[in-house]
């Protein structure tokens, strides 16, 4: 069964992690993931991903490195493939377009979210390479 391509942000600013719940209207709604979506025909992954922040959150991105892609079988032949990047605030203010609420988390605060299956190896492997990501520099100010 062919995987389903889902990009996603993990957005890194002054040394948090941006997480998203899905809403009551979103499959897997009240699960925790990194805001993304599906990629379109034609898109490359970083273009998607550029796209769907805009749409989610309101906001513009720059990616900044690649993680390694997970892939979960959510059954009835929903395969789906997350591939991650990380990635820092460019401009923009955060709206919720999509999302119920965000958080700012630090790493160590994680493993407490109810998150998407899919997502588990992916914040698992941020964790284990986090020293070479905390401090990356961002161009938004607060
Ligand atoms: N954006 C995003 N989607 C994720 C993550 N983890 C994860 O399992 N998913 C799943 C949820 C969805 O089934 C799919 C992404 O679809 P989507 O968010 O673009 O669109 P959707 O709600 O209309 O999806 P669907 O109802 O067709 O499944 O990938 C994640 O971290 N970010």
């Amino acid at each position: 069964m062919k995987a389903i391509p889902v990009t996603c942000a993990i957005i890194i600013h002054q040394e948090k992690v941006l997480v998203a719940k899905r809403s009551k209207s979103m499959n897997l709604a009240g699960y925790w993931e990194f805001p993304g979506g599906k990629i379109e025909e034609g898109e490359q992954p970083e273009g998607c991903l550029i796209r769907e922040i805009k749409e989610e959150l309101g906001i513009e991105i720059k990616i900044q490195s690649p993680l390694t892609p997970s892939k979960f079988d959510y059954s009835q032949g929903k395969i789906i493939e997350l591939i991650p990047f990380i990635c820092t605030w460019q401009s923009g203010e955060i709206n919720l377009l999509e999302h119920e609420i965000i958080e700012w988390l630090e790493v160590g605060e994680l493993p407490k979210l109810k998150w998407a299956p899919a997502d588990i190896p992916i914040w698992m492997e941020l964790s284990e390479k986090w020293q070479a990501f905390r401090s990356i520099s961002s161009h938004k100010q607060c």
